[in-house]
Order: structure tokens, then C-alpha cells, then sequence
């Protein structure tokens, strides 16, 4: 039997828990189950109560106290934890039905998803190639905001680009926090960003002064050390970075408001597509319900 499940990931404030409380609520307003699993060693707040919680293994505070380490380093170190201790989740997850959506909330260190293997190695363990046998897919989260400086959206669009080639799931790439942006980007300028059109680079300068090749930086000057990412050359570079994602059609976006319904449950949908989570559902007996509108199993 097959298990279905989600992986919430993006930077640190994009929007995760915010993402997950929506889905939950969304998944109960048209009664279907899930289980929520935090791996978050340092959160502090949730809208639900997650159902399995890595701070029951392992805090982050614990480890930093303990092993004098950084929140870095001390997450590193949670996480390595809880691959030693796989157990922790085979015992929760494995009675769970086809039924459930298993929503995982993730940390916001993008280097777990970029730099180090160990979420892949985690990816193992839960996808179908492992012994928990869930079909994942993974949603990661974008802030909305990031649409007003270009260079940063690109920059953005690539560390979910690195994700989906590390995880090698079914992927989808959320800009959360739509609400933000209403009425300071129109639609035609936002669906540019939504599929990521590389001549968006070329239409207006980002508002930076330019640098030309050789100018001479302040390292100490914020002001300075800021043109360097954008100016001269490097506005060059973001170009090339822009075009790539554009050329080979790498990465698009999905809009969430969390506070819009309708758009958690659009959101829903593809992520439904991608594991294919009604084709797994056994339809009830049509007995058991008054109209003659088809139903599943977990209605
Ligand atoms: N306006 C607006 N604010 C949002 C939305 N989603 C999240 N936020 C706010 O953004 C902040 C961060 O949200 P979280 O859901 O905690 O983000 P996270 O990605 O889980 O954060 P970390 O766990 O620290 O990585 C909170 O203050 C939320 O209230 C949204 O759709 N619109």
C-alpha cells in the first residue's frame, strides 16, 4: 500500500507553517485526513499541533547548549540525529493509510536543501524507493515580495532550481505571500515572473547604479558591497542565469495567498497531479451516501 506525502520547504519566513496551517485547514474543510510531521528542530509556533515532532527526538536548543554549536551546525546535527533514529518516524508513519496527506514542515536553511545530502538521504528512507513507501512531492516556497527586485527573484528561482535537482521529486515552486504584492505588480508583469521570462532583466534597470568592470569596491561600504550583485558585469551574469531558466523552462510558480482558500486549493490540486494521490483511492459504496455524486474513500 502506498503513502502520500508532502515536503514544505523555501528560505527561513517564506511562508512554510503559514502554508501548512492553510493546507490543513483546507484538507479538513473537505474532509480529507492528513498528518502533520514537524523537522523543524526550533520552531516555536504552529496553527495545528503537529501529529509527530522532531523536538520530541532531538531540540535545537538541547544540541546548541550541549554541544556548544551553532544554530547551523546544531541543525546539522538534529538532522543527523534523526537519521540515526529513523525509527522515530517508521513507527508513526507506518500505520497510516493511503488516505492521509503526510505534510512535513521543514527547517528554513536553505543549505539542507542545496548544500549537504542529508535531506536526500532522509528522501530515501520516505519515498517510494524506501522502506515507508510514500509518494513525495515537494513544494517550495518562494516569497512573493521577492517579484520587486529582479536580481533577487533570479537568485531565488535558482536555490528551488538547485532543490529540485537534489531532491529528484515531483516538485512544485510556490510564491506565498501573494497578498503583498497586490497592486504593486499587475498581472501581465507578474505572469513574467510566475513562468520566468529572462527579457524581464533587460526591461528596466533594478533601481541599483551600475558598475563598470574594474571599478574599485568599499568592503566596508554596504552601499558598495550591494552593487556588486547587481551592477556592471554582474547584471551581465543575471542575465545569462535569467535566460538558462528561461531557455529550458526549469522553473515556474504556482500563487499562493494563505489566506485565500480557493488558492491553497488550487495549490492542492497539482500537488494531488504530481503523486497522484486519486488514483490511489478506493471509491465507497454508493449506498452509504444520499446523492449520486461520485466519492472517495476519505470523504
Ligand atoms: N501577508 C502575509 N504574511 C504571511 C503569509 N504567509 C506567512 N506570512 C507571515 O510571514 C511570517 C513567516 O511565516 P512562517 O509561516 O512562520 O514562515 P516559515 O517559512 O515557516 O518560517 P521559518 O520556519 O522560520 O523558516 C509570519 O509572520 C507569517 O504571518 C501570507 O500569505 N501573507
Amino acid at each position: 500500500m502506498s503513502k502520500f506525502g508532502l515536503l514544505v520547504m523555501g528560505p527561513a519566513g517564506a511562508g512554510k507553517t503559514t502554508f501548512c496551517t492553510a493546507l490543513i485547514q483546507h484538507l479538513q474543510t473537505v474532509r480529507r485526513s492528513c498528518f502533520y510531521v514537524n523537522l523543524d528542530p526550533a520552531a516555536e509556533t504552529f496553527g495545528y499541533q503537529p501529529d509527530l515532532d522532531i523536538r520530541d527526538l532531538i531540540s535545537l536548543d538541547d544540541v546548541m547548549e550541549e554541544m556548544s554549536l551553532g544554530p547551523n551546525g546544531g541543525l546539522i546535527f538534529c538532522f543527523e540525529f534523526l537519521l540515526q533514529n529513523l525509527d522515530f518516524l517508521q513507527t508513526a508513519i507506518d500505520p497510516l493509510s493511503e488516505e492521509y496527506l503526510i505534510i512535513f514542515d521543514l527547517p528554513g536553511q536553505i543549505e539542507l536543501y542545496t548544500h549537504i545530502p542529508l535531506l536526500p538521504e532522509l528522501i530515501k528512507f520516505l519515498s517510494r524507493a524506501g522502506p515507508l513507501n510514500i509518494s513525495l512531492c515537494a513544494a517550495y516556497l518562494l516569497e512573493a515580495t521577492f517579484v520587486v527586485d529582479k536580481a533577487k527573484f533570479f537568485a531565488g528561482t535558482l536555490s528551488a532550481m538547485s532543490a529540485m535537482i537534489m531532491m529528484e521529486l515531483p516538485h512544485v515552486n510556490i510564491l506565498s505571500k501573494m497578498d503583498l504584492v497586490k497592486g504593486q505588480v499587475n498581472n501581465t508583469q507578474l505572469k513574467k515572473f510566475v513562468d520566468p521570462d529572462a527579457n524581464l532583466m533587460d526591461e528596466e534597470d533594478t533601481g541599483r547604479s551600475e558598475l563598470v568592470a574594474g571599478d574599485v569596491l568599499d568592503a566596508d561600504d554596504p552601499k558598495e558591497t550591494d552593487q556588486v550583485m547587481s551592477g556592471g558585469s554582474f547584471q551581465k551574469l543575471n542575465r545569462a542565469v535569467a535566460r538558462l531558466i528561461d531557455d529550458f523552462s526549469m522553473v515556474s510558480f504556482l500563487k499562493l495567498d494563505a489566506n485565500d482558500e480557493e488558492s491553497v486549493g488550487d495549490i492542492l490540486s497539482y500537488i494531488d497531479d504530481a503523486i497522484q494521490y486519486h488514483e490511489a483511492q478506493e471509491p465507497r459504496e454508493p449506498k452509504e451516501f444520499d446523492n449520486d455524486e461520485p466519492t472517495w474513500e476519505n470523504d
